[in-house]
């Protein structure tokens, strides 16, 4: 059985201006030690995702329905009290700004000692500070933290962008989550930073056996994390399958549109091409497809019927264009 497995997941947030429509009908599932990339442009709900399965919706969610199951456990049905036994340990979840999960008046050390001492005391074992400090020792080389003895005492307001991500990582690996989501959590970072963070993800997925839920608006990110990646658009799964496939082999019009407006060096005398239009209002989306109005190949059927998730060759895709 998958890790984790979501279906027909959709999501609407309540505003004082009407219902937003973040999510529709979002299936996907991810196996335990895979990594799964979910990339679209800003306002896509990627983010809205996340924070659904580690069951953090902000009070106005107005509803997540579907089904989310984690580890065999019924996530949406959940008392908040059993959600918060699992959370660090089951799930654990970096955001956008990791500045903001760490608390400004404690060190750095005794956050990290608070995240074990919470693992060890679900794993039944007495928390020893000797043996906790050379734990952390350890994930901070791991991480390639720079003087960790030093780091260690300071706090969080004196480290940089890229220390504290490093020191989220950490904490999540202290914790040994059986799921690390990380929303955009290299998007601060500059390149050289982001691509350490990257790999060190991917070390950690396979020495640790963790399965990583990726949220990012970078297609390429996406390829380089991703063992399978599910691009969306305006809340709706437009294409799910492996990196090659959707690298390679990209079915669906919007997939292919973010391929191509990749910057690549032998393009670089032409214009680069753009998705046209923008990114539809949510509180009143499209008919249909929802990227219809941008699409290229739309078809009159495209703006009345919303296309099923059908699967060709071995990916998902949502449009029109293929058998429905
Ligand atoms: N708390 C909220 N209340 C109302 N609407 C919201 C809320 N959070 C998100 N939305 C709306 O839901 C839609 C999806 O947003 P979400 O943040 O999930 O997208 P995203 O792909 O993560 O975007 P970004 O890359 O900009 O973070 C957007 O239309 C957004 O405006």
């Amino acid at each position: 059985m998958a890790l984790l497995e979501v279906r027909n997941l959709s999501v609407a947030y309540k505003t004082p201006l009407g219902i937003v429509h973040a999510l529709e009908d979002v299936t996907f599932s991810i196996d335990r030690g895979e990594s799964l990339a979910v990339v679209g442009e800003s306002g896509s709900g990627k983010s809205t995702l996340a924070l659904a399965v580690a069951r953090l919706l902000p009070p106005n969610a107005a509803y997540a329905n579907g089904s989310i199951i984690f580890d065999g456990l019924d996530l949406l049905n959940m008392s908040n009290d059993s959600v918060r036994k699992i959370r660090g340990t089951g799930i654990f979840m970096v955001f956008q700004e990791p500045a903001t999960s760490l608390n400004p008046v404690f060190k750095i050390k005794d956050q990290l000692l608070e995240a074990l001492k919470v693992r060890y005391e679900r794993e039944g074992n007495s928390f020893d500070e000797n043996r906790a400090i050379d734990e952390i020792m350890k994930v901070l080389r791991d991480v390639r933290m720079t003087d960790p003895e030093l780091i260690i005492d300071r706090y969080p307001h004196q480290l940089s962008g890229g220390q504290i991500q490093r020191i989220m990582i950490a904490m999540g690996l202290l914790m040994r989550p059986k799921l690390y989501i990380a929303d955009e959590p290299t998007s601060a970072l500059d390149v050289t930073v982001q691509a350490q963070i990257l790999k060190l993800l991917k070390d950690l997925k396979r020495d640790y056996g963790i399965s990583i839920l990726f949220i990012t608006h970078d297609i390429v990110v996406a390829s380089i994390i991703g063992d399978s990646i599910m691009v969306l658009y305006a809340g709706q799964l437009m294409e799910l399958g492996t990196m090659k496939d959707i690298i390679y082999e990209p079915r669906h019009p919007y997939t292919q549109a973010l391929l191509n407006s990749i910057p690549r060096v032998s393009k670089a005398e032409g214009k680069l091409p753009m998705i046209g239009g923008s990114v539809p209002n949510l509180m009143n989306p499209p008919t249909g497809c929802r990227f219809h109005p941008r699409c290229p190949n739309a078809k009159d059927v495209c703006s009345k019927v919303i296309p099923n998730l059908v699967r060709v060759g071995n990916v998902y895709v949502r449009c029109h264009l293929y058998g429905q």
